[in-house]
């Protein structure tokens, strides 16, 4: 297939002058009928690898999806371009859709992963025949369990590769994050595997080299979209995920009215100057009352939440995308998919549940390549939400896939040090500078401050208390606390019992949550301990570094 084709549909439908980094490569793998992984940044264009092949050899392409409203999204875009599209789920009202999509009637066809499993196999054969160019599976990483997002549905996709035989499977996403770079080998037939694909592929087409720390660092996520799906020989694109328009910055919340008022006049300033908003809430309470407070402000916003019917949420949404409601306030069911170019800032008013769902849902800030911002204000509790998180979770593996992710957040929240360049290499590429100069902590200059000496007591001291204990406890000790609680314990009796009286107890706090983000420590349900499974190897770790802290 000539690059000729290619441009003309491209410019046909897309009104595009010429394809994004990587674009033109997958297209073509996927035309020459060849697995693929495509995992790049947000807003960077993955889709538009899907929807070419299918336009260019003039036969249907499957797009598995995770929501029906992005579908319903996506289906009215394409449509709006001229090209045939429509999707199957149990929203879809249209009977004739299905027996239309099985005999090749539509370019573009979405599926739930559900109907996709689900669908009599006469519908696949019946399809076979018309001509099927592609099987793409959008936000891959919910396939799998160490995803941020996983769902089980995903998982039964396999079932297809047996079914739809030649036809090339693509998996695509923005978060197939690397979470432990000494990821455990399950057996030689896993090893092979990842030699194959990561090691000896040289079609490997790496967006800048230089940017990935090696290619020897395997990627779970990835790796588990791999098998899953049982891509067979992908070609795999990994981009970067580094969004350089965007502003990262993190502060303290301060709940309550007079912090939702002054977020409300900071956010009026934007309007004014006809950029729009996303403000992502926690909770359907915060989105009320933070939409009431705009209304009270005179400011016109939009509302989007899961408890709103159907009609409502569509409305809000219809006039956002069209630029008629500036700002919008939603929880997080407002997310993928959201394709506005100029949104200038995205607001979360309370920490997500993971890293990953932060740079989704800041990732619909600035798509037009602009300067935009994403400020996250969070409080402290919002890191006591693991249990909550947890609460349908059914396997280990997803479990404490949840608390990494949890936790990563967190340490996102008190860095003091450069926001972009751990993001970046939390999806594991590498940051070459210590400074982006674009994110609050780069921009605000602050003081180093040595405390190898505090952070040695505070370590030594939550090391004594044995790790089974809140913060409190070994704060309470350091500063000769003689309650009834620690003389119980006989706590004064430790050595380090009011080492650390000359300073307050929050100030003691504070320091704990940066050496938390510096993963010298971790809590989980609120017991503080010595980070890693070898906690005496951290230990003595802090004693011999320098610990220096940020302050402003
Ligand atoms: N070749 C291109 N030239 C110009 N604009 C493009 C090109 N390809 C894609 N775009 C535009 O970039 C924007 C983002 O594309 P798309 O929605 O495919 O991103 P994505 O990678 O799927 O993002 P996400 O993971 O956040 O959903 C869209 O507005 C799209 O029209």
């Amino acid at each position: 297939m000539s690059m000729e084709t290619m441009r003309s549909v491209l410019k046909k439908y897309f009104r595009f002058s010429d394809f994004r980094p990587y674009q033109r490569e997958v297209i073509e793998k996927i035309i020459e009928k060849r697995d693929c992984l495509v995992v790049m940044a947000t807003g960077s264009g993955k889709s538009l690898c899907y929807q070419v092949p299918p336009l260019v050899v003039k036969k249907t392409g499957i797009v598995v999806s995770p929501l029906i409203s992005l579908m319903r999204d996506q289906v009215m875009a394409l449509k709006q371009r001229g090209i045939k599209a429509e999707y199957l789920g149990s929203a879809q009202k249209d009977f004739t859709v299905h027996s239309k999509a099985e005999h090749g009637q539509f370019d573009i066809l979405f599926m739930t992963p559900e109907k996709a499993c689900t669908v009599p196999s006469s519908f696949w054969s019946n399809l076979l025949k018309a001509g099927i160019s592609l099987f793409a599976v959008d936000e891959a990483h919910c396939i799998s369990e160490w995803g941020h997002d996983f769902r089980v549905e995903y998982k039964h996709l396999d079932k297809l590769r047996e079914v739809l035989l030649d036809v090339p499977f693509v998996g695509l996403t923005a978060t197939a994050t690397e979470k432990y770079s000494s990821f455990a080998l399950a057996g030689r037939a896993a090893l092979g595997l990842v030699v194959r694909y990561f090691l000896f592929d040289l079609n490997l087409y790496w967006y800048n080299n230089s940017r990935r720390t090696s290619y020897t660092v395997y990627f779970r996520v990835q790796y588990d979209i791999i098998g899953s799906l049982k891509l067979n020989y992908p070609f795999v694109t990994i981009g970067s995920v580094d969004r350089t328009n965007l502003f990262y910055g993190v502060k303290l919340l301060n709940r309550g009215q007079s912090f939702i008022d002054e977020l409300v006049r900071e956010i009026s300033k934007e309007v004014t100057n006809g950029g729009s908003t996303i403000i992502y809430c926690t909770t359907i309470k915060d989105v009320e009352q933070i939409f009431k407070s705009f209304a009270e402000a005179g400011i016109e916003a939009g509302m989007y939440h899961g408890q709103m019917n159907g009609k409502a949420r569509e409305e809000s949404h219809r006039l956002f995308v069209r630029d008629e409601l500036q700002v919008m306030v939603a929880t997080i069911a407002f997310g993928m998919g959201i394709d506005k170019p100029n949104i200038r800032q995205v607001i979360h008013y309370g920490c997500p549940k993971s890293l990953e769902s932060y740079y989704q849902e800041s990732g619909r800030c600035g798509r037009d390549g602009i300067a935009s911002v994403c400020w996250l204000y969070y409080t402290r509790s919002d890191f006591a939400k693991a249990d909550f998180y947890c609460g349908e979770v059914k396997s280990e593996k997803q479990r404490k896939a949840i608390m990494e992710s949890l936790l990563a957040a967190e340490r996102y929240c008190v860095l003091t040090t450069c926001r972009r360049k751990f993001l970046l290499e939390y999806f594991g590429e590498k940051f070459p500078a210590d400074r982006c100069g674009n994110c609050d902590n780069c921009k605000i200059s602050r003081k180093e401050r040595d405390m190898s000496r505090e952070a040695f007591l505070l370590m030594a001291c939550i090391h004594s208390c044995r790790g089974g204990w809140g913060l409190n406890m070994p704060i309470d000790v350091l500063r000769g606390s003689r309650s009834k609680k620690i003389l119980d314990v006989q706590f004064d009796k430790l050595p380090l019992h009011g080492l650390g009286k000359n300073y307050p107890a929050n100030w003691w706090k504070a320091l704990g949550y940066q050496l938390i983000s510096q993963a010298y420590a971790y809590h989980s349900h609120d017991l503080w301990s010595n980070s890693s499974a070898n906690a005496s190897g951290k230990f003595e770790l802090c004693r011999a570094i320098a610990f220096t802290v940020a302050m402003s």
